[in-house]
């Protein structure tokens, strides 16, 4: 988490069995993009997971991604690769990108197909609110060097992830993160009851700020989901049991801290941006 979560927080998820690390925010260089939404700047932090090398492989989860059944076996999936789900460019989010312009998809590439004169289709590109990936120091500093040598571009960290991972990236089903636009966007590619995943990044579709007065918010499909979400937060019987054999461990490294402890951080500029929590 970043430095801006307040310590009741803090408190809620540790209570909840969660190992918290706090990481210093990423930013990117010096810039005068229009990130598709002003507060993605501060998404460039998501970086830091990379350093994370105590672990082999890792999900990453956005904060507001719920996950209804287990999706364990993502990590039998072959090492060396990249793995998440294909993202919808349909949404007025797109509007700066000539997909959108154009009225082309990846979900649905033959219904307005690529016009040759724009070159080649643009690569598959994955939305970055879930992935499975391989912590390795290595790859991080790689991504810090890399984003200080990058213009910055609308969807920020995703864009930029998207351009690090493609030769490695392998698409999963929408079943492990079902962007809520897929629903009305590409129903045709969403198997509904088999969804595992759910990610509440559609305009107005955050639960904990939910008022179903956005566009689309009114579907039953959504309020289904948003629901869902509030049943799975107030189950107070899927609350985090520590029983005696679970060893608590401390919110820094348990291993190699003095290791770290010499290793500088990798320099990085930092402007402070207003958090979006
Ligand atoms: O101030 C912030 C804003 C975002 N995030 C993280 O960045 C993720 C991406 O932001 P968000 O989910 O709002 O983007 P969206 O998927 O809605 O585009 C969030 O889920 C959080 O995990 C954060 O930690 N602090
Ligand atoms: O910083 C860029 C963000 O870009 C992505 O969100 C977008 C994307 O899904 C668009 O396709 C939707 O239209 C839009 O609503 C949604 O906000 C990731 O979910 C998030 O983790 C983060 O990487
Ligand atoms: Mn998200």
């Amino acid at each position: 988490m970043l430095p801006d979560v307040p310590e009741e927080h803090r408190d809620i998820l540790r209570s909840q069995g969660c190992i918290l690390r706090e990481i210093e925010p990423i930013y990117p260089p010096e810039n005068q993009i229009q990130f598709a939404m002003a507060y993605y700047v501060i998404n460039y932090s998501k970086l830091r997971i990379w350093d994370f090398e105590e672990y082999s492989k890792m999900m990453y989860l956005d904060a507001d991604i719920q996950v209804f059944e287990n999706i364990d076996h993502l990590f039998d999936e072959a090492d060396g690769y990249f793995y998440a789900v294909m993202d919808c460019f349909c949404e007025k989010t797109w509007s700066h990108s000539p997909q959108y312009s154009i009225g082309y998809c990846q979900q649905c590439p033959k219904k307005v197909t690529w016009p040759s004169e724009m070159g080649s289709p643009p690569p598959l590109y994955f939305n970055a609110g879930m992935f499975v990936f391989e912590p390795s120091k290595l790859t991080y500093e790689s991504l810090l060097q890399t984003l200080q040598a990058s213009t910055p571009t609308p969807f920020a960290e995703q864009d930029f992830l998207n351009m690090f991972f493609n030769h490695i990236y392998k698409p999963i089903p929408p079943t492990y993160n079902l962007v809520l636009a897929m629903l009305w966007r590409h129903p045709e590619n969403v198997e509904f009851d088999k969804v595992k995943v759910v990610h509440y990044c559609a305009a107005g579709s955050k639960p904990w700020r939910y008022t179903g007065k956005e566009a689309n918010m009114e579907r039953e499909d959504i309020k289904m989901l948003v629901a869902k979400w509030w049943d799975v937060y107030n189950d107070e019987s899927l609350d985090f049991k520590a029983n005696d054999d679970t060893v608590p461990e401390d919110d820094t490294f348990s291993r190699s801290s003095s290791i770290m402890a010499t290793l500088p951080e990798p320099s990085v500029s930092y402007v402070p941006a207003p958090s979006a929590a």
